[in-house]
């Protein structure tokens, strides 16, 4: 069967590795599924998948179905440094995205790809509204845990008090939830986040909940089970995670923003369970002298080691970091540094034996599903709620640090204790016993059969009899609303030319 007689979804994501990442694993879930899928965010990003991955505007075929690319233009220059502070950027994502994905969909329907449902990941709510104006059924994949969503969906509802100026420090009670301490809440939310306009795109989710008919989230029953109860009592929620592991369609389609550097071979040449894979994931830059403590906690821990080391945005603002002076030369071949690193090959590779990690959330579902001890080292937002539930609730590992806010610096030595107390020894054993077992139980989850993959496929279902009923007419009222907003949108652009920067 050809691509183009296929139910259509439209999956529109944030450009940050770790939205692009789950979107584009459940796009290609539902692709193997049968489905056509188009998976779109910003050209700036686009244009870094397209050389690092090879994403390519063809489709091509994933399982039942296939998976094809489509970049839309952000209307800034190439080279626009606002790109990098979102304070800036998402309005004009959301301006933009406004017009231009319409466009899109109607150019779809043009050319006999009529689009039968919209999906996006947070930060871009706006999606919804869109979906909305066009007539189109939607679905948001919340890309993070089960446990974030209820503490998110409480504060927005102010349904529990948390931490404020008058009371800093106060911990919080969610229902199902173990109790939190001020500093495991999403610190999006803590009154001094620096970063409140990451707050404000996620309170935007909240406040357009009622829009999808359907949120997806990259978590597993049996992961969080009392909490997606209670949320699912009052939220549409399915969950399909693990996304990363996909049965039917192994790794050929990818959204890296960057090419991995080859680390496989070095990791054959080690025994098993001897090399520490530390990594922080795609946004947090540490500062220089927390890496170089790390540095030394390494050097003087023994252990062998892989440290992804990836270099800052030139327009971020961050400095380059470096290593110490003879650090290389004294690790010698126990230790390997990379710019980016093939995670889920490292994770699952018998040689490693313990992941030191910032806590995100694809991190930590994919260290889980790996059956693979952490060290935890959260910064900020959904980190430090992860780390609580990987260290406290998962058992699967050791707290190196509790977060940016509270600013402080982990020494050497703390470093190699915490890396000693996930290597060797009862303790050690222990957690890697715990690892395996949700290893075992999220492959129960997603082979076919399991509660996410029963849920994935009462959500194709659901798309593909929402879509009987969008015959030609309604896709030809999805044309006619695009050209609207068009139109609209030029009137706004002619009123306000010359008139913004
Ligand atoms: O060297 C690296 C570092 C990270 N990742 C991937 O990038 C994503 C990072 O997402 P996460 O939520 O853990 O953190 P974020 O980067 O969003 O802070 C995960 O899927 C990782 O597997 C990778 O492939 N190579
Ligand atoms: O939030 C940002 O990225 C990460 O997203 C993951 C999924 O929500 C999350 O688990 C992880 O902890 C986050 O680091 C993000 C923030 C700012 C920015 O400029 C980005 O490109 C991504």
């Amino acid at each position: 069967m050809g691509s183009e007689s296929l139910v259509h979804v439209f999956l529109v994501s944030f450009p940050g590795q770790g939205h692009v990442n789950p979107l584009l694993r459940l796009g290609k879930r539902l692709a193997s599924k049968g489905l056509l899928v188009t998976f779109t965010t910003p050209e700036s990003i686009g244009k870094q998948m397209r050389k690092a991955s090879g994403c390519s505007d063809e489709p091509s075929p994933v399982g039942d179905g296939f998976i094809r690319f489509e970049f839309f233009e952000d209307g800034w220059d190439e080279d626009e440094p606002r790109r990098q502070d979102l304070d800036q950027y998402l309005p004009q994502l959301e301006k933009v995205g406004k017009v231009v994905i319409p466009q899109m969909i109607r150019r779809n329907a043009e050319r006999g790809r009529t689009v039968s449902c919209l999906i996006n990941n947070p930060f871009i709510p706006w999606v919804s509204d869109v979906a909305e104006s066009l007539g189109l059924p939607s679905a948001m994949l919340w890309v993070q845990s089960c446990a974030c969503f209820a503490a998110y969906y409480h504060y927005y509802h102010n349904l529990v008090p948390f931490p404020s100026e008058e009371a800093m420090e106060i911990d919080v009670q969610l229902p199902c939830m173990p109790l939190l301490k001020h500093d495991e809440v999403p610190s999006f939310l803590y009154p001094t986040t620096p970063y409140p306009f990451l707050r404000r795109a996620i309170m935007g989710q909240y406040g357009n909940l009622d829009k999808p008919f359907c949120v997806l989230m990259d978590t597993f029953q049996e992961l969080e089970s009392e909490i997606i109860e209670y949320m699912s009592k009052i939220c549409p929620i399915k969950t399909v995670g693990p996304l990363f592991k996909n049965p039917k369609a192994p790794n050929a389609v990818r959204g890296d923003f960057m090419k991995a550097d080859d680390c496989i071979g070095w990791l054959d040449s080690k025994p098993p369970k001897s090399v520490v894979y530390v990594s922080f994931g795609s946004v947090v830059y540490l500062k220089q002298d927390q890496w170089d403590e790390i540095a030394f906690g390494l050097l003087n821990s023994g252990v062998n080691f892989i440290w992804v080391m990836k270099p800052p945005h030139k327009d971020s603002g961050y400095t380059v970091l470096t290593l110490p002076e003879g650090f290389l030369e004294k690790a010698g071949n126990k230790g390997k540094v990379v710019q980016w690193s093939p995670q889920e090959q490292v994770l699952a590779h018998p040689s490693v034996a313990c992941f030191v990690t910032h806590c995100g959330w694809n991190s930590t579902m994919e260290a889980l599903t790996s059956g693979m001890p952490v060290v935890a080292f959260p910064q900020w937002g959904d980190q430090v709620t992860d780390a609580k539930y990987l260290v406290d609730v998962f058992k699967v590992g050791v707290r190196m640090c509790r977060g940016e806010a509270e600013d402080k610096l982990i020494t050497r030595d703390v470093v190699e204790r915490c890396l000693v107390e996930a290597t060797v020894g009862p303790k050690a054993a222990k957690m890697k016993e715990n690892a395996l077992k949700w290893k075992a139980t999220a492959e129960a989850a997603f082979i076919e059969g399991g509660s996410s993959d029963r849920n994935l496929q009462a959500f194709v279902d659901e798309v593909k009899k929402r879509s009987v009923g969008m015959d030609h007419s309604t896709a030809g009222k999805a044309t006619e609303k695009a050209n609207e907003i068009e139109v609209e949108a030029e009137a706004v652009a002619a009123a306000t030319d010359g008139k913004e920067d």
